[in-house]
């Protein structure tokens, strides 16, 4: 398994080039089960995730034509819901978006349970009510989901007791291929999901409330051939923009939206770091000292529990206190041992840590648990005295495309370990 190797201490400075999302190119992946018509995705991210809905949708009959250098034709015309490999769908969460497409379009289809970041329990009721309402007979029996829908797929009133981004995809997917009218009420309306309604709407869907937590979806059987380009992650975004205020650096994050950074753009502001818009995307700047700022993650605008782990490196070397609050997922705290490890001053209980800002953080080797605590010990690396080595950094993989080579440009002293 590859490593990383972190000589900290450089301030960064320069470009990065910030990609389509992964949570949104996966789920768009998925649209292209409902339409027997090619549709092509724009901006694509060359990260593991991405490759593995590819080869998910593979094993359905979808075939994949080069497009470019990011971009690429799903044509789903010859697919069938066939059985997927456990050995694909128990490696991320986002597999188990075939789903509601599948039963959708063919009136049946069977999935094994998902995988995804070991960050909680992650249960599915929220996908298989909103199927169930739209007609679907759904079983759930060893590790595996399966949906009956022989006649189709009928339109319906699915109101959700709270926002799930996941749950309110299927939604909207099947609902997109179900007869007559579907009203989505408490959807959530991250920036993924918005994405995901733009892509169904180049496709022919006609969804209104895109932006609003009610979404209205008109079911069509004919959908056209549509071409989409992937919003720009924001996350990865998120991500550089504390790379460059705990190196007390400046980055033009290219591509990058500031108003999808929402509550975390505040936060970092609060911390101390400028941000403002460019006519290429974002620029971050961090000109004097971090303050520890209290944070809790919440649904979109909330601050994301995506960047929970990374905002939480940038609190350790604050000064003063900060306490972060963890409110969307029960067990996202795994990257506190490893930052402890490398100096960090953590207090944990239940859902919250006490960051208590230390004045400098010591290199150690570290262990990347899942995507974003993983990188979060990249970020506090790139900070701490001597050298960093975080091994199982295939989590990484997972979600960020070329990160070391990415810091390299902008002045990070930083290499990748082959196995
Ligand atoms: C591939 C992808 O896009 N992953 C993102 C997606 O995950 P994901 O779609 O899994 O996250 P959700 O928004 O669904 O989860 C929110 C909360 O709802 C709960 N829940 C969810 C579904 C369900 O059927 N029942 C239920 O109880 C979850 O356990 C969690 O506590 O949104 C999360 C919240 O922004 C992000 O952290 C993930 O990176
Ligand atoms: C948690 C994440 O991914 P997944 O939902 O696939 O586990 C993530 O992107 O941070």
């Amino acid at each position: 398994m590859d490593k990383l190797l972190i000589r900290g201490g450089q301030r960064l400075s320069g470009t990065v080039e910030i990609r389509g999302a992964k949570n949104a190119a996966l789920p768009a992946f998925a649209a292209s089960l409902l339409s027997d018509k090619p549709l092509t995705l724009r901006n694509l991210p060359d990260v593991v995730d991405v490759k593995t809905m590819q080869t998910l949708l593979e094993g359905y009959g979808v075939a994949f034509t080069e497009r470019g250098t990011d971009a690429l034709m799903l044509d789903a015309a010859q697919a069938g819901p066939r059985e997927a490999s456990y050995d694909t769908v128990r490696k991320m969460r986002a597999t188990i978006l075939v789903l509601g497409p599948l039963v959708a379009r063919f009136g049946e289809a069977r999935v094994s349970l998902p995988g995804g970041c070991a960050i909680g329990a992650r249960p599915v009721d929220l996908h298989i009510k909103a199927l169930e309402a739209l007609g679907a007979e759904i079983d759930v029996a060893g590790g595996y989901i399966e949906a009956k829908a022989p006649r189709g797929l009928s339109g319906a009133r699915i109101v959700f007791p709270f926002s799930s981004v996941g749950a309110t995809e299927t939604a909207l997917l099947a609902a997109s291929r179900a007869k007559g009218e579907t009203e989505i009420v408490n959807a959530a309306k991250e920036p993924e999901v918005l994405d995901l309604a733009r892509c169904l709407s180049a496709m022919g869907v006609r969804i209104e409330g895109i932006g609003s937590h009610r979404l209205l979806v008109q079911g069509a059987q004919n959908l056209s051939p549509a071409t989409h380009e992937i919003v720009a992650d924001r996350i990865e975004a998120g991500t550089y923009a504390v790379a460059a205020a705990i190196t007390g650096g400046e980055l033009e994050l290219v591509g990058a939206r500031l108003e999808h950074l929402a509550a975390v753009g505040e936060a970092l502001e609060a911390a101390g770091v400028r941000l403002w818009p460019s006519d290429r995307g974002l620029m971050v700047t961090r000109p004097g000292r971090l303050t520890g700022i209290d944070i809790m993650t919440q649904a979109y605008p909330g601050f994301s529990t995506d960047l929970q782990a990374q905002f939480m490196a940038l609190m350790s070397v604050a000064d003063g206190t900060s306490l972060i609050r963890e409110t969307v997922f029960e067990n996202r705290f795994m990257h506190v041992p490893e930052l402890v490890r490398l100096g960090a001053d953590i207090t944990l209980k239940g859902t919250s840590a006490t960051v208590r800002g230390v004045a400098s953080l010591k290199a150690a080797p570290v262990m990347a648990t899942d995507l974003r605590a993983s990188v979060s010990l990249v970020l506090a690396g790139l900070v701490a005295e001597g050298e960093t080595v975080v091994s199982r950094i295939y989590h990484l993989d997972r979600g960020y495309e070329a990160l070391d080579r990415k810091l390299k440009r902008c002045g990070a002293d930083i290499e990748r370990i082959p196995a």
